[in-house]
């Protein structure tokens, strides 16, 4: 019998009941009783429903208020000095942890934030050092295995693995100077040993411990920690079924299959070509093969007949007993269900599988493989193969001028008309911004009366022209709110939009939209991604309204605001039957004609925000240079068409920089911002090292967090910066817009800002 399992499950709600009630709580709205209500509340919604739909092995433990590696760090006693002995309750320690706290005279700023993987989800870094005591505070796995169980449901506790605990974290300001967090590995196993061994004593048959790191090319380093750590656990645990996923295992394999195990678990999704390696590397050993043959990061609906091959496949060498239908990862990178979409056409839902539907697949994809002869699972069968046909035939339909204008694009279009020294000087007269330039990335506060402009418009409530008139008062307060404490270069505050690539994706040809289609991106932030699912084009212009209409009403320069076409592809749900370059061509011509277009309409500095361009990266390294090719091309595609005189911005964040640094270099950019307020000056020594050339604006403080920076805070970090990047390259900005935060700590932290900005043109 072939089991069916969901490696995880989004725990945000169908309904955001999570963000809604977490959000409550912080602004001290809901107890923490009736918190901890309402999440038990959603788990129990997903335990039922998949279990309703007949699937196997339900995971439990995977479920978060905030985020599930932090979950780990606070459980493991992983907590930072700074934010202990503040009086805080555990709950809101671990909400500090993640958003930082500025209240009642406790001020802490957020932990660390990383990109999960190649994901738009951002995971809490845990913070690590010689010092660190590892202390089992609570078991959440257990709690959660025994509250589903007590609702007559058996689970699957999952667990992040100790090595990608450890590879994940980073050292903190207490480590020495060559300490790795991986060293820690004898600390961290007993804690490890002790929550395995509680799972066991509970009942617990099997335990899946995710290991994604196995797919990164430095988990091959890592064997002999692999080998010590699970003969270690493996005695005292239940079952262990070892899960990777995003990436193939390459020769990570050869050790895998030689760990104590039950299981393995592989991605065969992204990639496919693995199974004949990892099959005859596990033939003649006890393991398990978990397949993770429907996708946990995109929302098509799954092709059975590649899936049912594949298990066959899996069948004729382990054994039915012997293989596993899965998940190709956790479902929390897609929305909870297609059941909520009342806006979609016929066609278009039948072309998806969000989270309960995908457990719907796994089950009846199991079944299938398990020679079921319930009618049930045969007309399932028969309903995939037909609408798989369906969507097959639509996808041959493409825009021929789209296609056509790709084919003909020529190399000089990938360059500016002359190299950036010279641009400089041209910008500098055109623009007559002072030393030490101040900006802001772009959003100002997303306010509730903006929201509920936008919620009113788009039910109709008020007219277009109603709508208009509201933005254009919003875009006045913000720029005059600029003028008031003296930015230079000045944004519009981008009001008009939901978000900062739905708002594109709506106006461009080829994108779908969902209703109810969120995701969870970090903590309370979720993000509804448009779904790729044509060739994509321009009808007309998105934001030379807006802008120009900011740039009428001042005399500063403006600078345009635009997000680019590798982060519209990353943040989106791209289409799975034409390459990714594709794609990324044809947003990159359409945003080509935005930008040449608001610069005759007189915006002589534009933004062309790519900050996912880093997380893309496939993760393994012999991949990276065919996509950094093509990503750092359609940017320079989208931004090269204007004059000398045009100031191009970009904009990044949560960027491990070390990866890209020559592909930013390549990206030409004028002037590029960056997040740093979080990362260490290490940072800034490597752009210098790689000779980073032209302007640079590294953020003087954390937008994530509502905590305001000081100005002499600010001074200091200016003051860092620049005994690194000379001063004629400075920008000062935040290190990301403000769409987040509310005006009150807006307004005092951008005077901050500007206040020492002052300070270093005086003095510097
Ligand atoms: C995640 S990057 C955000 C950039 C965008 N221009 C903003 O200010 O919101
Ligand atoms: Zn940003």
């Amino acid at each position: 019998m072939v089991f069916s399992s969901v490696l995880g499950f989004p725990r945000i709600g169908a309904h955001r009941e999570v963000k809604k009630a977490v959000e409550a709580y912080w602004a001290g709205k809901l107890s923490a009783a009736d918190l901890q209500k309402a999440a038990a509340d959603v788990r129990k919604t997903s335990w039922t429903s998949l279990k309703k739909h007949n699937v196997d092995l339900i995971p439990s433990g995977d479920f978060t208020l905030y985020d599930h590696v932090l979950d780990h760090s606070a459980a493991f006693n992983v907590i930072p000095k700074r934010y202990v002995g503040l009086g805080l309750s555990d709950l809101d320690v671990f909400f500090a942890l993640g958003r930082g706290r500025q209240a009642d005279g406790v001020d802490v700023p957020s932990c660390e934030m990383k990109k999960w993987f190649d994901s738009n989800y951002h995971y809490v870094v845990p913070e690590l050092s010689e010092e660190t005591k590892f202390k089992l505070l609570y078991n959440k796995a257990l709690q959660e295995y025994n509250e589903a169980k007590e609702l007559g449901i058996t689970t699957r506790p999952v667990i992040l693995g100790p090595i990608s605990y450890l590879v994940l974290g980073k050292a903190s300001k207490e480590a020495s100077a060559n300490f790795e967090p991986i060293s820690l590995l004898p600390k961290i196993l007993p804690v490890y040993k002790q929550l395995l061994s509680e799972l066991k004593a509970a009942g617990v048959d099997s335990v899946q411990v995710d290991e994604p790191i196995l797919v990164l090319d430095k988990a091959s380093d890592l064997d002999k920690q692999y080998a010590t750590a699970y003969a270690e656990l493996a005695p005292v645990a239940p079952k262990i079924i070892l899960t990777t996923y995003f990436a193939r295992l390459d020769s990570n394999i050869n050790f895998i299959a030689k760990l104590p195990i039950a299981g393995l678990h592989i991605d065969l999704t992204r990639a496919p070509e693995q199974l004949d390696g990892v099959l005859t590397a596990i033939k003649s050993t006890q393991i398990n093969l978990s397949l993770g043959v429907v996708s946990g990061r995109n929302i098509w609906k799954s092709d059975f007949t590649t899936a049912i091959k594949q298990g066959q496949k899996a069948i004729a060498a382990l054994g039915h007993d012997r293989v596993i239908i899965a998940t190709s990862s956790s479902l929390l990178h897609t929305p909870v269900t297609l059941a909520n979409e009342k806006q979609l056409t016929e066609q278009q839902k039948d072309w998806f599988s969000f989270a309960l539907e995908k457990a719907e697949e796994v089950a009846t994809i199991a079944a299938i493989l398990s020679d079921s002869q319930d009618p049930q699972v045969a007309a399932a069968l028969e309903a995939n193969r037909i609408s798989i046909a369906k969507r097959r035939e639509f996808e041959h339909t493409s825009d021929d001028a789209v296609r056509k204008r790709v084919a003909s694009i020529t190399p000089d279009m990938y360059h500016r008309k002359s190299e950036f020294a010279i641009r400089k000087e041209v910008q500098a007269t055109k623009l007559q911004l002072p030393k030490f330039p101040t900006t802001t990335i772009g959003s100002f506060p997303q306010t509730k009366e903006i929201r509920s402009a936008r919620a009113k418009h788009g039910k109709g409530d008020i007219t277009d022209a109603e709508y208009d008139e509201f933005l254009k008062k919003e875009i006045e307060t913000v720029v005059r709110f600029q003028e008031k404490i003296g930015l230079d270069l000045l944004v519009h505050g981008e009001p008009e939009r939901n978000d900062m690539v739905q708002y594109f994706g709506e106006q461009l040809n080829g994108f779908v939209f969902t209703q109810n289609g969120w995701v969870q991106s970090y903590g309370s932030r979720y993000v509804r991604p448009p779904i790729v699912v044509s060739d994509v084009s321009r009808p007309k212009p998105m934001t030379v309204k807006w802008s120009s209409y900011a740039q009428s009403i001042t005399k500063n320069s403006m600078k345009g605001m635009l997000t680019g076409p590798v982060t519209l592809l990353n943040w989106s749900f791209p289409r799975e039957d034409v390459p990714r370059k594709l794609q990324s061509q044809q947003l990159a011509l359409a945003l080509r004609d935005e930008v040449i277009d608001l610069e005759a309409a007189g915006i002589a500095a534009i933004q062309v925000d790519e900050p996912a361009i880093r997380e893309g990266l496939p993760l393994r390294r012999s991949d990276w240079n065919e996509y950094l090719g093509w990503a750092v091309d359609t940017f320079k595609l989208a931004t090269a068409g204007v004059e000398d005189g045009t100031q191009t911005h970009s904009h990044f964040c949560y960027s491990d920089f070390g990866d890209i640094f020559t592909s930013i270099q390549r990206l030409d950019a004028d002037v590029i911002s960056i997040e740093f307020s979080k990362s260490d000056m290490k940072l800034l020594h490597t752009f210098q090292q790689y000779g980073y050339s032209n302007q640079i604006g590294p953020g003087v403080y954390d937008i994530h967090s509502p905590r305001v920076p000081g100005e002499q805070e600010i001074i200091d970090r200016l003051k860092a910066t620049l005994t690194i990047i000379p001063a004629h390259l400075v920008f000062v900005n935040p290190d990301c817009g403000l769409k987040t935060r509310g005006w009150k700590e807006t307004e005092t932290s951008l005077a901050n800002l500007v206040a020492a900005a002052r300070w270093a043109r005086a003095n510097v």
